[in-house]
């Protein structure tokens, strides 16, 4: 057997005739689990192998780790040198590069800053009051979303402001001058030789744009192109890659349209639907053997996804073993929710020996993380946490970056107003503030005013204009010794320099003492990213080349910790084309997931996606879970489990009692008899009295009583039964509730209690058996 034979035998047959197809473009659309990532590592190889030279592969992947991850796979298939040489990474690290080498032809300097959406925000709530608007109608989030929203359409500043239905979309969303604020930021972001994460993609497509020699140099240089999770590509990708690959056609693109989940970004099924419009010749491949999951998790995916009317029909089948059902937990309370989780764990843990890496706890959003942190620690299970607030945007963290990108940059705004004065050195905000106006007004940045405080007049008393002098003296004493440092003499050099480290050390409190930690930890990190660029060859080793990495970390990168030990906890955004043995995906509540801002029909199709990406996401055991109440915001609210559970085969699932009782049932009957059973209180209530009677005639009495109209006596009381207005309390079928209200009606009591999201019902207390359980 030769090297291809080899290497393609371990693959079936579909994946197979993928790999080797490479003589025009080609696409696969697939099922999750069925080896789509596989296929295109395996092509790569498959080029490696055929005489390609690495450098002339480029490959897109999602996140930072799935491109490490994939890289490591290759160099174990065809030796670590050739992986090395793959132009492999997300869309925002590779085409930043490109963009650091020609970014004189746009107007900026290779060290150009990428601000981060807390820089983007910042900027933005700096406009807005300039501007006098009301940031509470001009929220920068949204603004924010709709800058960059417009970018990723690639509608520039001037597009925006001239395209009429944005301007009616922004009028009827009452932030008329959203375009307004969008050319103040694009000019700002030049103007501090920034550009945030839309623009790496916007840019990249003007450059190409503009610059045809540019754009068919990388045309060359980029002989094979691939792309991974293609059906999130948003309009600026797709385009990027068309450009790319439209001459020579050797490109190859993997995903499902059903785990389509950033829409909310700009992403569009489109591209991956429409793909043959755009490479007429491209041929497709179906895989259906799912291989991560057993049959029960593929088999429960499948009815679940199809609930989407909008879907490509696809045929998926595991032969792996049957495995369990998932069994779904209900619990009183998100604390309850945490405790069984960490219990189950544990259980795990311990009666089947599976080490906490191999389990997962996937959520909807990263505020959920915080319950079950507490209930893991308790149960001594260590665990890691992606997203969230990560070790680059802890405050003392980014305070040393602002003054490494002050550094390389310092026309960089946003850094310059983080530390002009940390530590403090006496510069106060009124003077930041004149700076800041200064600049402004003669269309510079505020690095240029503060280098000439004179010709600039601006109006400081000589101890200020001392202080600021020190300031400049001080960036520029680092600027100056930059180029002869590495990375990590550098760190060295700032936190010290610029006394940093002395602020931190005034005192020994736990506060101080871990921001401390935390600079050691970056100053050590940065040594180990020199030693590590040694090692493999490389000679650029300054603040550059870290800051150019450490800028483009992204949520779904960021982890506290990468030992292998521990339990994983994420957003389901996150979890995208990973794999666990046990997962768990916890809040499956109605206003969580689906999440409380989806009305239309298409964004419950998204978040049921999202939900399918979640289950497919588990090896071997699939549990889901809901809370019946829960805090969210500081408030108390009790809410239905998802509807999303409904979707899902029974079959397939290990459903609570409770849930079988109140919700389960539900779905075998129709609309008339659920009309019947809400108007008879006596039908859900079992055990029933003997001397009940459950039939029409019962029934019809209740609803004559409860029609006031019918001639009745109806008379208000404040408790009854033990039961007063205000009380919370348990009903067996619509769980926990707040009773409103109370009356007499011929002398039968009837309380009027808010379920919240299971509604407002008028109980008869005889009947309805309530339990109070707080009063
Ligand atoms: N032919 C095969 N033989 C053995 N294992 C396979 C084969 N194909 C895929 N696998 C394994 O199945 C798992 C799923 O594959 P992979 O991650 O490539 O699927 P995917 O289609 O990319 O999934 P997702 O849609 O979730 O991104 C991986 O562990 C992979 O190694
Ligand atoms: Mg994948």
């Amino acid at each position: 057997m030769n090297q291809l034979e080899e290497l393609l035998s371990h693959l079936n047959e579909s994946q197979r005739q993928a790999v080797a197809y490479n003589e025009g473009p080609s696409l696969v659309i697939a099922g999750a689990g069925s080896g789509k990532t596989r296929v295109l590592t395996y092509k790569i190889a498959y080029l490696l192998l055929s005489g390609l030279h690495p450098s002339s592969i480029l490959a897109l992947t999602f996140t930072n780790k799935a491109a490490r991850e994939m890289k490591e796979r290759i160099a174990t298939l065809v030796g670590r040198d050739k992986a090395k040489w793959l132009w492999m990474g997300t869309f925002h690290s590779i085409f930043s590069r490109m963009l650091r080498a020609e970014a004189e032809k746009l107007g900026f300097t290779s060290g150009f800053t990428i601000y981060d959406t807390a820089d983007s925000k910042s900027l933005l709530k700096t406009i807005i009051k300039e501007l006098q608007l009301d940031d509470k109608v001009y929220k920068p989030a949204v603004i924010h979303g709709r800058i960059s929203f417009a970018k990723n359409n690639l509608l520039t500043a001037d597009k925006y402001q001239s395209n009429g239905d944005l301007y009616k979309a922004d009028s009827a969303a009452r932030i008329p001058r959203t375009g307004d604020i969008y050319a103040l930021y694009a000019s700002r972001c030049r103007q501090a030789n920034a550009m945030d994460f839309d623009d790496l993609l916007l840019y990249t497509n003007i450059l190409f744009r503009d610059y045809p020699d540019v754009l068919n140099n990388y045309r060359q240089r980029f002989a094979f192109i691939l792309v991974d999770e293609y059906q999130d590509t948003n309009f600026a990708q797709h385009l990027i890659v068309k450009r790319l690959a439209e001459q020579h056609q050797r490109i190859s693109v993997v995903g499902d349209d059903a785990q389509s989940i950033y829409s909310f970004r700009g992403a569009n099924i489109d591209n991956i639907l429409k793909f043959k419009n755009h490479f007429p010749d491209s041929k497709l491949f179906k895989l259906e053997q799912n291989y991560r999951s057993t049959q029960n998790i593929v088999a429960a995916a499948n009815s679940l996804i199809q609930k989407n009317k909008t879907q490509i029909q696809k045929n998926v089948f595991s032969e792996n073993a049957k495995g369990q059902r998932i069994q779904v937990f209900s619990a009183m309370t998100d604390t309850e929710e945490g405790f069984n989780i960490a219990n189950k764990v544990s259980e795990i843990h311990l009666t089947q020996h599976h080490p906490f890496s191999d389990f997962a706890i996937l959520y909807r959003t990263n505020a959920q993380s915080r319950i079950f942190e507490e209930a893991l620690r308790k149960r001594n299970i260590p665990y890691k946490i992606y997203g969230g607030l990560s070790f680059y945007q802890r405050k003392e963290i980014k305070d040393v970056l602002a003054y490494f990108r002050l550094v390389i940059n310092p026309y960089d705004e946003e850094a310059l107003k983080r530390v002009i004065n940390y530590p403090a050195r006496g510069i106060g905000d009124t003077t930041v503030g004149k700076i800041s106006d200064c600049a402004h007004l003669h269309h510079v940045s505020m690095w240029e005013v503060l280098s000439d405080p004179l010709q600039f007049n601006l109006g400081v008393n000589a101890g200020t204009a001392g202080k600021l002098s020190k300031f400049r003296e001080l960036i520029f004493s680092f600027i100056e010794k930059s180029p002869q440092l590495d990375a990590y003499e550098m760190a060295q050099e700032v936190v010290k320099g610029a006394g940093i480290m002395a602020d931190v050390s005034v005192d020994t409190s736990p506060e101080n003492l871990s921001k401390q930690e935390n600079l050691q930890e970056l100053v050590s990190g940065m040594h180990e990213f020199c030693e590590q660029r040694v090692n493999e060859g490389e000679t650029e080793i300054g603040l550059v080349s870290f800051m150019s990495e450490v800028s483009l970390l992204t949520d779904q990168d960021n982890t506290n910790d990468e030992d292998a030990e521990k339990l994983t906890m994420m957003t389901i955004h996150s979890a995208k084309g990973l794999e666990f043995r046990n997962v768990f995906i916890v809040g499956m509540e109605e206003g969580l997931f689906p999440s409380g801002y989806v009305d239309s029909e298409s964004e419950v199709e998204e978040e049921r996606r999202l939900f399918y990406v979640a289950i497919t996401r588990a090896e071997e055991q699939c549990f889901i879970s809901y809370a019946k109440s829960r805090f969210r915001n500081g408030q108390l609210n009790f809410q239905n489990p998802s509807r999303f559970l409904g979707d899902i085969d029974q079959q397939y699932l290990d459903l609570p009692i409770d849930y079988k009782t109140m919700y389960g049932r539900r779905q075998e009957r129709s609309i008339d008899q659920e009309r019947e059973l809400f108007s008879s209180p006596t039908a859900y209530n079992r055990p029933q009295p003997a001397s009940t009677n459950v039939g029409s005639h019962e029934t019809n009495k209740w609803k004559k009583l409860s029609n006031s109209s019918g001639g009745s006596t109806t008379q208000a009381v404040q408790s009854a039964g033990g039961i007063a207005v205000g009380n919370t309390v348990r009903h067996e079928k619509f769980g926990i509730g707040q009773v409103v209200n109370i009356e007499n009606v011929d002398g039968n009591n009837k309380a009027t209690v808010d379920f919240g999201t299971n509604g407002t019902r008028a109980l008869l207390l005889k009947y309805a058996k309530l339990e109070v359980i707080n009063r």
